[in-house]
């Protein structure tokens, strides 16, 4: 079909409006499935023969000595990085690696990297619009002016990263923890399925990060979320289940009182506390 033809022919749906890929299923099992993953860089084993399951709404916490692993998983989970063997599951529809970053990205899964990086030059409400307009699912049907569907979203999410208040604001005047919260609010704007969030309290002040495990754990439920952390008081204050790597494949597994009585686990953090 030619592309004036393609113009005028009303019933002709364009690429762009097509739902950005199918449902994610989680009817028969987790969200998220790791299997026997291996990467190798140089002949160094980062991730070896990981398996890991998250189930959906489940807030899961990743723990693990400096170089550990947890940022190739990460990568890994995202696209970023392609593992040598394994297999990689979003729902029991979704094999992730035979997808690219963009495409994963569209299904659901949304990453938040130590650093926020919010556009300090625009208010926290248009931070909010435009991740919105970045979604593709969304960014046909943004006209000039907001729909109401959409700013009950931005209140929403205001309303979820407690920034109802500061919504006029130039995002480069707030805080730290502020600014972090603008970014969980930004992945929120596309309504994921699965959140990575890495390091989320690195230079937080302790009020920070306590306004931080509340919201993550308010996210939890609506949606799964993978939270690698290295502060160890965080991670008790969420009480999930907590995930233990080392050499890259899973040490131990279980509440934080459980982990940190592990044998294992006491060596391997050699004596620093966990
Ligand atoms: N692109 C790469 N090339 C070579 N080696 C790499 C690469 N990426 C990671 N590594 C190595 O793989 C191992 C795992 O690194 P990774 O960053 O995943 O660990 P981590 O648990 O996130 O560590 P940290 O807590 O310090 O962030 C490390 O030994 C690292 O040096």
């Amino acid at each position: 079909m030619s592309l004036i033809s393609e113009l005028t022919d009303r019933e002709h749906v364009f690429d762009f409006l097509t739902p950005a890929a199918s449902p994610v299923d989680v009817r028969h099992g987790p969200i998220l499935y790791m299997e026997d993953v291996t990467v190798s860089f140089d002949g160094f084993r980062a991730i070896d023969e990981l398996t890991l399951t998250i189930n959906d709404g489940e807030l899961r916490c990743i723990i693990g000595p400096n170089g550990a692993g947890k940022t190739t998983m990460m990568d890994i989970i995202t696209g970023k990085t392609r593992p040598d063997t394994g297999s990689v599951w979003f729902g029991s529809r979704h094999n992730l690696l035979t997808m690219n970053e963009p495409d994963i990205a569209s299904l659901g899964i949304g990453r938040k990297f130590q650093k926020p990086t919010v556009f300090e030059a625009l208010t926290v409400f248009e931070n909010l619009e435009l991740a919105m307009a970045a979604d593709k699912r969304v960014f046909p049907t943004l006209t000039a002016k907001l729909t109401g569907e959409h700013r009950e979203r931005i209140d929403e999410v205001l309303e979820m990263t407690g920034l109802q208040e500061l919504r006029w604001r130039t995002a480069g005047v707030l805080s730290h923890g502020q600014k972090q919260w603008l970014e969980i609010g930004m992945l929120l704007m596309q309504r994921p399925r699965l959140l990575l969030v890495d390091e989320p309290v690195a230079g937080m002040t302790e009020q920070e990060m306590e306004r931080t495990a509340e919201l993550l754990t308010s996210l939890a439920g609506k949606q799964s979320v993978v939270v690698v952390e290295h502060d160890m008081g965080f991670v008790r204050s969420l009480a999930r289940t907590v995930t233990v790597l080392h050499q890259g494949s899973v040490l131990a597994e279980g509440s934080m009182d459980e982990v940190s009585k592990d044998p294992k686990v006491v060596e391997v953090y050699l004596g620093e506390g966990i």
